[in-house]
């Protein structure tokens, strides 16, 4: 967890679009996810490809991870957007239809050869690939192992919905396993949990609700259609005072436990013990991340291996 990049806010900006590309650089979202596939017409793949390079080459200045999402590998347009796109060096590719780890496997090598052709260090490249099959999810345990090059899993509702014949709803019961294993698959491999797109940019309650939920599953953010829904994101995954306060208290109670000779102890009649101070630990390095707080952390002396 030391040192964790923040992906609260994954923004899908379609690759055929000059006017949204161009605003890249002031959207206040933590990574952007160009896209050559879904949102891109067929008619366009080609001049989106050119258009995504040409923009990448321009922003230099970059202030925000950056990925492309690229066609299937196993589609006629895939190896073409990797071509044109690695050499304006976008920090990774975000993977659609991920379904067998032996597809990210395939990209690991492409990557490499990329990275060996152009001089860069081997690794450079990361990938998140998209889980939004019914076999992405029964595969996605292995897939979350595949390479070191991921960042995450993230979870397509679209795709997954569309593949289990059902309709998504606001409500998302749909989607609560397929949502629970990809986190499952997440955290056993110690990678990053991104859920879904909240397709309906209008309705700031429900992407509200549905992102509280989420994060209570234990992901760390989401893929997002629209700039307006970057705020509501943020304040959502932002730790607030009380849960701050609590969890500089719990530390500061472990501490006086330890001190006392004992590793539990009663902070408000309620237990502290380990575990306890593994979640305080972990919602101080989010405040941190957040800027809203700026402390010490000695791991070392929280959990009491001095
Ligand atoms: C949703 C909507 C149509 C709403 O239109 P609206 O007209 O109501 O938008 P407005 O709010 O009125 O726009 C106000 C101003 O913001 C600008 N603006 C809007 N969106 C912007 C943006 N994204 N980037 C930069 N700029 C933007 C706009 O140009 C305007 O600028 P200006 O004219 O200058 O004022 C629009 O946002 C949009 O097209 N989104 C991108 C959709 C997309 O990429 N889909 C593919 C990825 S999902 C997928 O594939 C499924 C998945 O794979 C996903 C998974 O992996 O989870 C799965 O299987 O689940
Ligand atoms: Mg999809």
């Amino acid at each position: 967890m030391a040192g964790f990049q923040l992906r609260r806010s994954l923004l899908y900006v379609p690759g055929n679009m000059p006017s949204m590309l161009q605003n890249i650089p002031i959207f206040q979202c933590d990574g952007v996810m160009i896209d050559l596939e879904d949102a891109v017409p067929l008619s366009e793949k080609d001049a989106a490809r050119s258009l995504v390079r040409s923009f990448l080459q321009t922003y230099t200045e970059r202030n925000k991870e950056v990925l492309v999402r690229i066609n299937a590998l196993d589609t006629k347009w895939g190896h073409d957007d990797l071509k044109a796109v690695l050499p304006a060096l976008p920090d990774g590719i975000r993977l659609p239809k991920a379904d067998r780890p032996e597809i990210v496997e395939t990209l690991d090598t492409l990557l490499t050869e990329f990275e060996e052709e152009l001089g860069l260090e081997i690794g450079r490249f990361r990938i998140l690939p998209s889980i939004e099959s019914a076999e992405g999810v029964i595969n996605c345990i292995k897939t979350a192992r595949s390479t070191k090059r991921l960042i995450g899993l993230a979870f397509g509702a679209e795709d997954y919905t569309a593949s289990l014949e059902i309709e998504r709803t606001k409500r998302g019961e749909e989607l609560f396993a397929a949502r629970t294993r990809v986190v499952w698959a997440c955290k056993a491999a110690g990678i990053q949990a991104i859920d879904t797109i909240f397709s309906d940019a209008g309705d700031m309650e429900g992407l509200r609700r549905e992102t509280e939920l989420i994060k209570t599953l234990g992901f760390s953010g989401k893929s997002l259609v629209n700039p307006r829904q970057i705020e509501v994101i943020h304040e959502v995954f932002a730790p607030k005072q009380a849960e701050v306060d609590y969890a500089l208290q719990v530390v500061e109670a472990i501490q006086r436990a330890r001190e006392m000779g004992t590793g539990v102890i009663s902070l408000g009649g309620k237990m502290v013990d380990a575990p306890v101070v593994k979640r305080a630990v972990r919602v101080l390095k989010t405040a941190q991340a957040h800027g809203l707080i700026d402390i010490e952390l000695n791991e070392e002396v929280i959990y009491g291996q001095e």
